[in-house]
């Protein structure tokens, strides 16, 4: 299976709610579950064209007064961000500006490959230079709650990005200050109660499902808001944390807490992790 170019699943974020047969509402490319309420559009910047002076555009004020992207090969993240704020439907800045970088769909050729031990694995035929988006992880946006009937679906990724910059979880938490404080507000008395959303890759995704974990991954998270501020409901996005070559397995650190997963008999329940990185710690949780 090769997802290139031509397989772009286009997220353009112009904030369109319809319902289909299934009940699920869409915006764009992501599917949402009928009882989520996706918030409306944040007001975007007054930028023409394409956004290039950071202290007139009010997105790059968001980012700590920067554009988090350079403009390398469509777009490159400088560093790890807590959160990074795109340019969105609001915005005055056309599809070409610098701050919509994950919203121009997939850059790489990205093949599914059988392995012998962890089942379906990805890798790139093109050479990733460190920085560069490799892709969205798209499911269906789902309430927590509502998916945890289901243990065996292996494609579920909480968004986690409130909790890792209360430094909750394993993730690691970005440094640098996050410039909207309002953000870190929410459900301050849920602390333990863990992410709200999820997106659920189980029944509908793209090429994002198939990447394993390893200890020692070559892709990163990137929590990202284009369209809303609400962080519980933020876009996950990988990015390269390396230069990668041709053909080499892609992986993220999937960031689970050693004993945190329960079976549906409510007892732990534990996978070996076969990343084979020096330093593994022998289980995914
Ligand atoms: C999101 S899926 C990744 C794609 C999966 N390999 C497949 O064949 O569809 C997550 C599942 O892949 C497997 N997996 C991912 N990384 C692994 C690793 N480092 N070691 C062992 N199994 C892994 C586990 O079964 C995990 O629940």
């Amino acid at each position: 299976m090769i997802y290139d170019c031509d397989d772009v699943l286009l997220i353009l974020f112009i904030y369109c709610e319809c319902d289909d047969m299934a009940g699920y509402k869409y915006i764009k490319s992501i599917k949402v579950s009928k009882n989520v309420v996706v918030p409306g559009s944040a007001s975007g910047c007054n930028c023409k064209g394409s956004c290039v002076d950071p202290r007139n555009c009010a997105c790059a004020r968001l980012n700590g007064s920067d554009f988090p992207y350079v403009h390398r090969d469509g777009g490159r993240l400088i560093e790890p961000k807590a959160v990074v704020f795109e340019c969105g439907p609001n915005c005055g800045c056309g599809s070409g500006c610098v701050n919509r970088t994950s919203q121009k769909g997939l850059r790489y050729r990205l093949e599914v490959f059988r392995t012998p031990k962890k089942g379906w694995a990805v890798r790139s035929w093109d050479y990733i230079p460190s920085g560069a988006l490799v892709c969205e992880y798209i499911g269906i946006l789902k309430k927590t709650d509502d998916v945890d009937s289901n243990p065996e679906n292996n494609y579920i990724f909480d968004i986690d990005c409130l909790q890792t910059m209360k430094g909750i979880g394993r993730r690691e938490r970005r440094v640098g200050e996050v410039a909207m404080p309002s953000l870190l507000d929410k459900d301050d008395d849920d602390k333990d109660s863990g992410p709200e959303f999820c997106i659920d890759a189980g029944s509908t995704g793209n090429v994002a499902r198939f990447i394993n974990h390893s200890c020692q991954p070559n892709l990163f998270v990137q929590c990202v808001l284009s369209v809303h501020h609400d962080i519980t409901q933020a876009r996950v996005i990988l990015f390269a944390a390396d230069n990668i070559p041709p053909l080499k397995e892609l992986t993220y650190d999937y960031g689970y807490e050693l004993d945190s997963v329960m079976g549906p008999d409510g007892k732990v329940k534990k996978l070996a992790c076969y990343c084979g990185a020096p330093d593994c710690r022998q289980r995914l949780f």
